[in-house]
């Protein structure tokens, strides 16, 4: 839909025939019900249909499923298109960002390749409320093409250079978003938030400066600005998330009551591994890890936070 606003004519691909019929005749029951997509949205189960003579490819999957997808079609993206990830994740096992996979299993060029990447929540880009975001590529030449493509009259592009920085800032939000609704499940208030926040954009800058990112990219539209949309907010479906953790529900409940994606359950342990391998200290991330996958409970992991050792803020 922004692309369309945009002027860009989009053909959408999807794996269900009925999904398809669906978003042909402008809507996503399943999705955002509420959407009515615009005519001029075209939609087909054929990848290289859906790729043929297109500028822009934009990929927008669960993070963990990028790489068997681009296995199964990825020789369909044209050789001059500019491929965008609109993926906040990190692969399990490989700890790769999402561009690193479009570069080596997509085969497509790092200089092709741009990130979108900021305080996006769907639901409201659906709704056409005003939100501005990122677009990183190393070429100039690509990021403002993807730009003009997606500049809508409600939706705002700046571009910028820093890749890795935009990615790790969409990535570790999502876990940061989660230990937030924890502490909102828990009962606890703004103060403990607004902490949580804060110290969780301490850990993003370690991790993400450790990796080559530029400490303006995280004070920008896709670090602090996504930080405060997806943990304050109760669209996001990784504070959701969270909250039903805080409030006693197991992972395995909370994974069975939620239909969509939310990218921090997973990409939590790849990120922790990632800032492990590079040394850094990211007592969030790690406790965030320790309620999925072994099972800490809410109140065990808020104890272990708040009695680590005292240190400076700086530190
Ligand atoms: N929704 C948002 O607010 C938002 C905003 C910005 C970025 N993102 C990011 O975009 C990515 C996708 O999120 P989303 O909101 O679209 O998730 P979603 O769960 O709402 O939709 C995922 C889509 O992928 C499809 N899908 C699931 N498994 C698949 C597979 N194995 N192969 C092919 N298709 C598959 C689903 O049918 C669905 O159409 C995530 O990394 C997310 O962090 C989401
Ligand atoms: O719903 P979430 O938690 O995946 O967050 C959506 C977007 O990333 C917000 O920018």
């Amino acid at each position: 839909a922004v692309l369309t606003d945009a002027g860009t004519p989009v053909t959408m691909w999807g794996r269900r025939a009925e999904v398809v019929a669906q978003l042909n005749a402008g809507v996503n029951e399943e999705y955002l019900p509420e959407l009515r997509l615009p005519g001029a949205v075209r939609a087909t189960t054929d990848p290289a249909e859906a790729a043929a003579g297109a500028d822009v490819v934009v990929l927008a999957l669960p993070a963990q499923t990028l790489r068997t997808n681009l296995e199964a079609w990825g020789h369909v993206i044209p050789a001059e298109a500019a491929v965008v990830s609109l993926m906040k994740g990190v692969e399990l096992g490989t700890t790769q960002r999402m561009s690193q996979i479009i570069t080596e299993v997509g085969g497509v060029e790092a200089e092709r390749v741009v990130v979108l990447s900021g305080p996006n929540l769907a639901r409201e880009i659906a709704a056409k409320q005003p939100a501005a975001s990122v677009v990183a590529s190393r070429s100039a030449t690509m990021a403002e093409r993807v730009a003009a493509a997606c500049a809508a009259p409600y939706f705002r592009p700046y571009t910028g250079t820093d890749v890795v920085g935009t990615e790790i800032a969409g990535a570790v939000k999502n876990v940061i978003a989660l230990a937030v609704g924890v502490a909102e499940g828990l009962g606890m208030g703004d103060n403990s938030k607004a902490s949580i926040i804060t110290r969780g954009l301490a850990e993003t800058m370690r991790l993400g400066s450790a990796l080559g990112g530029e400490e303006v990219t995280f004070a920008g539209l896709a670090g602090v600005g996504d930080l405060i949309a997806t943990c304050m907010s109760p669209l996001s479906r990784n504070h959701s998330f969270g909250v039903r953790l805080g409030q006693g529900m197991s992972v395995e409940q909370v994974v069975a009551h939620t239909r969509q994606t939310a990218e921090g359950v997973k990409s939590s342990t790849a990120i922790l591994d990632l800032a492990r391998h590079h040394g850094v200290d990211v007592p969030i991330i790690e406790q965030v890890d320790a309620m999925i996958r072994h099972d800490r409970t809410a109140a065990q992991v808020a104890a272990a936070l708040l009695s680590r050792p005292r240190k400076a803020e700086t530190g």
